[in-house]
This record gives structure tokens, sequence and C-alpha cells, in this order.
């Protein structure tokens, strides 16, 4: 499995913490930055992370932000797109099944370290139940289609 994560300043030391633990299970990850604190603006993490998943060049992304509002909101932006902003395991074990989220957005400031493993573990191990939910999720891309510049 492959992994492509990045943050805002906010998020840098939570990304950092997350990043580790998918190294000690042996998952690849790349880090899309930011590689210092310095106040960067969240919109551009999420554009990067977005394109990469998007272009299937990874299985998953991973965002953080202060609430992960914003950098969750900016990915979605990206057509193909289904970030889940997840503060509890239940919802990230749903938003895999039912809504084959291919993006994991997180709040520095909204979870403690160890829920935010946690909630990463599950949204990982999900997987997309299909059947009723695939009509579903072929209506979200219709939604795409109808607002994309031709
Ligand atoms: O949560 C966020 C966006 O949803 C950002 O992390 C937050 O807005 C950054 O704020 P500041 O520049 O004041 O550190």
């Amino acid at each position: 499995m492959k992994i492509a994560i990045a943050s805002d300043h906010v998020g840098l030391e939570l990304k950092k913490y997350i990043i580790d633990h998918l190294k000690e299970k042996g998952i690849r990850v790349k880090d899309f930055g930011p590689f210092t604190n310095e106040r960067v603006d969240y919109p551009d993490y999420g554009l990067i992370v977005g394109k990469e998943v998007v272009k299937k060049k990874f299985d998953y992304g991973i965002l953080i932000c202060g609430t992960g509002i914003g950098i969750s909101i900016a990915a979605n932006k990206v057509p193909g797109i289904r970030a889940a902003l997840c503060s509890d395991t239940f919802s990230a074990h749903a938003t895999r099944e039912h809504n084959d989220a291919n993006i994991l957005a997180l709040g520095a400031r909204v979870v403690a370290r160890g829920l935010a493993l946690d909630i990463v573990d599950v949204f990982l191990n999900g997987k997309f139940e299909g059947g009723r939910h695939t009509k579903r999720i072929k209506k979200i891309s219709n939604i795409e289609e109808e607002f994309m510049i031709k």
C-alpha cells in the first residue's frame, strides 16, 4: 500500500507522528510537505495530494490541518477525490465502506495523537462495500461532470 501525506503548518507534528507509525507497519508513505513549521496555506497541500491520489499514484491520501476542514474542502475540489474528515473511528470505517473515500483528513487541533493513529488504521483497513453504495458514488461523479468546464 502506498500513501501520500501532507499537512499545513498546524498539522506538521501530527503528520510526522503518523508517518513514523505507517513506516513501522511497513506501509510506504511519501510526504508532500511542508517540511518546516513556517506558516503555509492548506489549499496548496490539499491540491498536491488530491492530484496524486486521483492519478492513482497512491492508494490513499492523508491530509492534516488545524481542523481538517479547510484541507478537506480543498482536496474535494479535485474531481474524483472523496476526502473524508474524521474525528472518530466509526466515521473512518463507514467512509471507506459506504463512500469509498480516497483521502482521510484529520484535524490536528481536534484529535489527540493516539486517536488519530486509530482513525488512520481503521481507514486504511476499511473496504468499500459496493452494492447499493456504488450508484451513490456514481451520482457524486455526475455532480462533478455537471460542473466540469468543457
Ligand atoms: O485549520 C485550518 C484550516 O481549516 C488551518 O490549519 C488554520 O486555518 C491555520 O490557521 P493559522 O494560520 O492561524 O495557524
